[in-house]
């Protein structure tokens, strides 16, 4: 990426601020966002100017973004270090064209696994389907990682349209989530649903044991009672699961990126196979868009763009994303895995180190409960924190009107105070107006000093319905792709978490006590030796 002469341009915003950009030109809220359907992604509250967006958007041009756009949606093996091709997209091409891999049209099996997908959630719906002592109340989608974060974060935005069996996710290998969520449920009517793409997460396979066991005990049968969802369809069998009941996928879809097609399923028995068809729909929409929308009008494109300009320009290592939306509460969590397991990598395509620094950390939580809590920081701390805030023009609760108009209202204040600020000379006045005087008026407007000109965008939706949300999830996917094709980099593989897995495997031992710790390094022996003096 050609950063020089971004960089340079980085010396002009030192003198100005962004509220300056407003006076200057009065349309710049229209020039400055980009809008798709119903979604409007407003990017003007950032320092981004006429001449700074038009060097982002050479960039490009000189990575050849459309190529590599074009490359991912053909199905070509962009993901190079796995020998993969990354085709998400086509679990959401409802009615779109074949989409060849290895010159085979993959569509068909695609629509057919679908179309399954949507008998067996209404079947469980209706309770055509039934466990030992009758319909399903509950479901529990056993998986980790991108098992579990899409259908988790969409099972809370969807609520309002959620009318099947209850639902309830279990990721964690940690023995206290799997007793918790089995404690209050029938083992004869609940189906459990073992999602993993590889069906070899040590995590999903010991829940998946461990609630196998519980239902042989309480009376269900597992055979009827248990669905698989995979791209290794043999494993599933080898675990006793039906082949009517497993739903599997290819390994051209990330498990990150996996929430459109079986790795939903939870999702389509809770809201119905019609609502996840919308949802489809939605991103298959902003696939659309991304791939016909000029750079400038094009919304996640932007949206990465602005990303550049915040962390590989200027140098800001974090971003808040910041959901005025409680059914978002999970999307904070879904975005960490997406974006920095996709672009936390510090080595190019190529195999050459970057020469830049990686994605962001990202981080956040639904507005209005960050305000009482880490919002201090964003407005005070010394590290700018660039925000995405996100907010609905509606709520779902037209009897709670009023709710709805003071969360809109806060979301709006936050962006409006990071940028405006409050300077010295006004502080000191609201301290004068309070009887203050001398040094203690000066030691007291100090503290209540914003510098202000601190960037966020807003993206703002008409109402949380599947569709937008689907719009809203695959813009995240593209922007993450985006910014990947400007770094340099494969977005699609995850060697960063394959050595902590291995050293896993190897202290399992140690820890069991059968073998002994002698050649870790110290703090590690030193800490196993006080798991088993104080074992019970
Ligand atoms: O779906 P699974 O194969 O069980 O994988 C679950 C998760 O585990 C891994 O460690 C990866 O980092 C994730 O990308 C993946 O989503």
């Amino acid at each position: 990426m050609q950063l020089d002469q971004l960089k340079s341009l980085v010396g002009s915003v030192n003198s100005r601020r962004i509220l300056d950009l407003f006076g200057a030109d009065s349309n710049r809220a229209q020039g400055f966002s980009a809008s798709t359907g119903d979604l409007l992604f407003d990017y003007s509250k950032t320092q981004i100017d006429d001449d700074i967006r038009a060097a982002l958007i050479r960039l490009c041009d000189k990575v050849n973004l459309s190529d590599r756009r074009a490359a991912m949606f053909a199905g070509d093996k962009i993901n190079e270090t796995e020998g993969r091709a990354v085709l998400h997209t086509a679990l959401r091409n409802l009615d779109g064209g074949p989409v060849e891999v290895d010159g085979q049209d993959v569509m068909p099996d695609v629509l057919d696994t679908l179309q399954r997908m949507r008998v067996f959630a209404e079947e469980v719906r209706g309770g055509t389907i039934t466990g030992t002592g009758g319909s399903f109340t509950d479901v529990v989608n056993i998986g980790i990682g991108g098992s579990d974060l899409g259908p988790v974060m969409a099972t809370h935005a969807l609520a309002p349209y959620h009318d099947g069996p209850r639902l309830h996710y279990v990721s964690n290998v940690d023995g206290a989530q799997i007793a918790d969520t089995l404690r209050p449920l029938d083992p004869t009517r609940t189906l459990v649903i073992v999602a993993s793409k590889t069906f070899t997460t040590i995590e999903t396979m010991t829940n998946a044991r461990t609630a196998r066991a519980w239902m042989i005990d309480g009376g269900g049968d597992p055979a009827q009672q248990f669905a698989a969802v995979s791209s290794a369809v043999d494993k599933t069998q080898a675990f006793g699961i039906p082949e009517a009941r497993v739903f599997g996928f290819a390994d051209w879809v990330g498990g990150r990126y996996s929430v459109w097609g079986p790795v939903g399923l939870p999702v389509m028995i809770a809201v119905g196979s019609n609502a996840f068809d919308a949802f489809l729909r939605g991103g298959q929409a902003m696939d659309l868009h991304f791939q016909s929308a000029e750079w400038i009008e094009n919304m996640p494109v932007m949206l990465a763009l602005v990303g550049v300009w915040h962390r590989q320009v200027i140098g800001h290592t974090s971003r808040a994303v910041l959901p005025y939306d409680q059914r978002l509460v999970r999307l904070p969590a879904y975005f960490q895995q997406l974006e920095m397991e996709s672009n936390g990598k510090s080595v190019a395509m190529d195999g050459s180190a970057l020469t830049m620094p990686s994605g962001p950390v990202v981080w956040g939580e639904p507005g209005t409960n960050g305000q009482h809590a880490f919002y201090q920081l964003i407005h005070q701390g010394t590290d700018v924190i660039p925000c995405e805030f996100m907010v609905a023009a509606n709520g779902h609760e037209p009897e709670l009107v009023h709710h709805h108009h003071l969360l809109l209202a806060n979301c709006l204040a936050q962006s409006e105070a990071l940028m405006q600020g409050r300077s010295l000379d006004e502080a000191r006045a609201r301290m004068a107006e309070q009887g203050l005087t001398g040094a203690e008026l000066e030691r007291q407007a100090r503290h209540r000093v914003f510098s202000g000109d601190r960037p966020s965008t807003t993206l703002i939706y008409p109402q949380l319905t599947p569709y937008v949300l689907g719009q809203i999830i695959a813009l995240y996917e593209h922007r993450v792709f985006v910014e990947g094709v400007l770094l340099g980099i494969n977005s699609f593989d995850q060697w960063g978490v394959e050595l902590g897995k291995e050293l896993a495997t190897s202290l399992g031992p140690i820890v069991e006590g059968e073998v002994s710790a002698k050649g870790k390094d110290g703090s590690t022996a030193a800490l196993v030796g006080y798991a088993l003096r104080h074992r019970d």
